[in-house]
């Protein structure tokens, strides 16, 4: 270390002072140095890449602010149609998609609006249809077909099911079309529909038929903008009574080289989507003239399905919107706002108020950078501050700090320095909500971060792109976690260096296109709950988030009858638990498996300590020697102890798992290389949530499990809650209670189901199946692993992998006054387990083993066929229990 200290002392000299040094050179170069490393540290811990400044550009452009047809006021003022019509069907909510390729872009497109409207769908092609009843219920409320070609060519037997189905459920069916060949202009007459289709039209003032009772989300009355040259669009010429028509358009001339104006019918109206009431079949249908690319077709989907399912698979007309400004005083000199723009802040934030019910600007301010600009722009912070009360404003990290970087104290002190700074300004803080700079510290979690705001701020509610993950953005969830909501924020498409029109990434059009039914447009029309996050950046310069959102409300306001307003974020978060209960629990993934939570989880933490395969159980088959057996193994380690649960952390099945999982990796060493970590909880085996669990968290673990005859599983079980001297197990007779009915008192049924669920191994198997693949799940048959526990270790560290491999026989021998296999410690002296594994207690009687042959017949039978199709051998118990009959 003295030698390293001077050698880098003389190589400094070297380089600064040449020939002669003297103490003062010394010390300006270290203070260079110094302040070098410190500026690096700020730019750093501050979080943001500096963007190009760009110069001046000309005034801002205007937001989009008129509806084309709005002035029509018995179109704008009609309202939704309520769907809820009472009626005498017995259907599931549950959407089938039945698609061509799964592969396709429709076929995604519409998987992708079921996912964002949260609908509960299955989605298959013709070769693999459901079944479409269960237990003299329908399953599905409606019936979506990515063309109408594809349900005219199905097999005549499958065609004639869906139809027998739409017609005694009163199931809907939703048409999209694509013509069949490209730029051919032809019209085809389809006897099954009685209507004709015109394939390839060119389409113009396009526009919906206010008349019709299908609309509820959306608002008729507008005419589309766009010309549709590209010939794609199929129209419906019909006049059968059963038809309404759902939008009408006036035809443009084609290109076909053969086109004579003449006797082309251009300018004709035509009708691109048709209703067919039901009135000739008894089925109520919808047919789309295009696919699933036109914008208005995703708001035409959700109210066709809405209509023909009578309003039960609907989207609810309240949407609440949030808009947080997430770093007021932080930003590069040059792209800061000045006072002009806090001016049109207050002003756009008065026009949107009048669309959405009690808006105000959120905004997360970090006071370290107040007045760190240019002139003009200390004078827009100033300004701010003097608006303050126009505004809700919430804290963000006092120098913008990723929290994940930092200790609790550190945060705790950071915090209070923007509280004081909050003070000092009289801010009106909004109640409990707080936004970490880059997500950092909210997901993966970080708890110190969780810890300071509750101690400095009394945060309750947080909200988070990261949860799960960023992508895809319609996946985003909530959770809570230490009595934090954290909900998830939609991007509205402006990041920090996206300041000008002119210069959008891909160009202007591509935000225009999102706003006017695109993908901003589209968050607000499927999530209840929205909130936006922007930057102080995207409010001067060209103030692109005004521009954004009073366009997209506009447009919202223009073509739909979505009610918006904002509410407390406390409210907010009530309202979408609520709505959303399941989600209050996280489902805690690996970091390590995504570059992005990689850079904002702490350098300290490392996945490393996470195992690399667990012992699941169940319970009583041998768990505890075979964890021991394993603990013998020199490259094998696992856990530390628990405090409350000894050897097993039993942290994927109860209120453990809410501890995240810093507090689980805690339980585990760093391994050296070709050292292997594994946990042992038995109870993880039957649980429904822990093999969903696992696999988020450790989706490469392999999986070990133990299989004894389940009859003997329960007996042991019984026998291990009386030697706990549990009064039921000591009050009933095994037979009663595995027999007692499910009138008997809660504790006897507990007991009952404890004793008799975890032996249901093929029910259990299969969850695991639907997480990991057969080749992660290795089964090993109890009797084995005690009759020949060495051949079973051999197999075990095959399965695993280890290196290092150990032979059993040099460390385990066969001790006969235990009557098990145990740990040889010397020539003569054995380490067995405790008197709680391996227990003496007389056999279960004959007619309680033949109950439970009776009851666990159907369970090993398919297990037997399930270890058939996954190539394993069948243990002789298995053989024997199954031979029963
Ligand atoms: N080598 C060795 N030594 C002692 N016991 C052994 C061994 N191998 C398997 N077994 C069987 O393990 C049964 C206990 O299973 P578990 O350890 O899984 O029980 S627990 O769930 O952890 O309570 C225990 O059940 P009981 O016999 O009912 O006590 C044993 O049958």
């Amino acid at each position: 270390m003295l030698l390293r200290f001077e050698m880098w002392r003389r190589t400094l000299q070297r380089l600064v002072c040449q020939r002669r040094c003297t103490l003062t050179r010394l010390l300006a170069v270290v203070f260079l140095v110094v302040v070098l490393v410190l500026l690096i540290q700020n730019y750093r811990d501050s979080g943001w890449t500096k963007p190009e400044i760009p110069t001046y550009r000309g005034p801002p452009p205007s937001p989009y602010t008129t509806c084309n047809m709005l002035d029509n006021k018995q179109l704008a003022n009609k309202g939704p149609n309520n769907h809820n019509v009472p009626h005498e069907t017995k259907t599931g909510r549950k959407v089938l998609v039945i698609v061509e390729s799964l592969y396709s872009k429709s076929a995604k497109n519409i998987a992708v609006s079921m996912e964002l409207a949260r609908f509960v769908f299955k989605i298959v092609d013709d070769k693999s249809l459901p079944t479409l009843t269960h237990m003299g219920k329908g399953r599905f409320g409606v019936v979506i077909f990515e063309t109408i070609n594809l349900y005219l060519n199905l097999q005549s037997w499958d065609r004639q099911l869906i139809d027998k189905y739409c017609y005694e459920y009163k199931v809907g069916m939703i048409f999209f079309t694509k013509p069949p060949n490209e730029n051919e202009k032809t019209v085809e007459n389809i006897p099954d529909f009685a209507f004709t289709v015109q394939y390839n039209v060119g389409l113009k003032k396009y526009k919906l038929n206010p008349n019709s009772e299908i609309w509820r989300i959306t608002k008729p009355g507008e005419i589309v903008s766009e010309t549709f040259q590209e010939n794609e669009w199929t129209v419906f010429h019909t006049n059968h009574s059963t038809y309404e028509h759902l939008a009408s358009a006036t035809k443009v001339a084609p290109f076909y080289s053969d086109y004579d104006p003449q006797t082309a019918d251009s300018n004709t109206t035509v009708f691109p989507a048709v209703l067919d009431k039901g009135l000739n079949d008894g089925i109520r249908r919808v047919f789309l003239g295009q696919g699933t690319s036109f914008w208005l077709h995703t708001l035409m989907l959700l109210d066709s399905m809405s209509y023909l399912s009578y309003g039960s698979i609907s989207l609810s007309l309240e949407r609440n919107i949030q808009v947080d400004i997430d770093d007021i005083f932080v930003g590069v000199t040059g792209t800061r706002m000045k006072a002009e723009d806090a001016d049109e802040l207050v002003a756009a934030q008065s026009r949107i108020r009048e669309v959405v019910d009690g808006f105000h600007f959120m905004l997360g301010f970090s006071g370290w950078y107040y007045k760190h600009g240019s002139p003009e722009e200390n004078a827009g912070d100033e300004k701010l501050i003097e608006y303050k009360d126009h505004f809700h404003w919430f804290p963000h990290m006092w120098r913008h700090e990723q929290p994940h970087k930092f200790t609790e104290q550190e945060l705790v002190q950071s915090m209070s320095l923007n509280y004081q700074f909050a003070k000092d300004h009289n801010l009106p803080i909004v109640d409990n909500y707080a936004v970490a700079p880059h997500h950092s510290g909210v997901f993966p979690v970080h708890d110190p971060v969780y810890v300071a705001w509750k101690s400095i701020w009394d945060i309750k509610v947080t909200s988070t792109e990261e949860y799960p993950r960023l992508h895809p953005g319609w996946g985003r969830r909530g959770f809570v976690h230490r009595g934090i909501m954290v909900l998830p924020r939609q991007t509205c498409g402006l990041f920090t260096h996206t300041i000008f029109l002119n210069s959008y990434p891909g160009g202007s059009e591509r935000l225009v296109k999102s706003i006017k039914g695109g993908e901003l447009f589209k968050t607000f029309l499927f999530n209840p709950i929205n909130i936006y996050m922007t930057h102080l950046s995207n409010y001067g310069n060209d103030r692109l988030a005004l521009y954004a959102f009073e366009s997209v409300i506009k447009f919202v306001q223009c073509w739909t009858n979505l009610k918006l307003s904002q509410i407390s974020p406390m409210e907010l978060a009530m309202k979408y638990f609520d709505m959303f209960p399941e989600e209050k629990t996280p489902l805690w993934r690996n970091p390590c498996d995504y570059e992005k939570h990689m850079e904002i989880w702490s350098a300290n933490k490392t996945c490393d300590r996470l195992p690399h395969f667990l012992v699941v159980g169940p319970q009583k088959t041998g768990t505890t020697a075979l964890y021991t057996f394993l603990a013998m193994h020199p490259s094998i380690h696992s856990n530390r102890n628990s405090h409350d649960t000894f050897e097993e952390v039993q942290f994927f099945n109860g209120n453990n798992y809410l501890n995240g999982i810093d507090w689980y990796m805690d339980f585990f060493p760093i391994p050296q290389e070709n050292e292997s970590l594994f946990e042992k909880s038995a109870t993880y085996f039957d649980n429904m949530l822990v093999p969903e669990r696992v696999h988020a968290l450790l989706p490469r673990a392999k999986i070990i499990c133990i299989l004894i005859s389940p009859s003997k599983r329960a007996y042991s079980w019984y026998q291990h809650m009386r030697a706990h001297k549990d009064p039921v197990a000591l009050n009933y007779t095994f037979q009663d209670l595995i027999t007692a009915p499910d009138t008997a008192p809660r504790e006897v049924r507990t007991l009952r189901n404890r004793c008799l669920n975890p032996g249901e191994y093929y029910e259990h198997l299969d969850r695991w199946l639907e997480y990991f693949s057969s080749k992660q799940i290795h089964i090993i048959d109890g009797e084995s692993l005690k009759d020949d526990p060495i051949e079973v270790m051999d197999n075990v560290q095959k399965f695993i992998g280890v290196q290092n491999y150990l032979n059993y026989s040099t460390v385990l021998r066969f001790d006969s006054k235990k009557g098990f296999f145990c740990q040889m410690l010397s020539t003569s002296k054995n380490k067995c387990l405790g008197s709680s594994k391996g227990r003496v207690y007389p056999s279960m009687d004959e007619e309680t083993e033949k109950y439970l042959q009776t009851y666990y017949f159907k369970h090993n039978t398919q297990l037997v066929q399930l270890l058939e199709k996954l190539k394993i051998s069948i243990p002789k118990w298995l053989k024997q229990e199954t031979k029963f009959s």
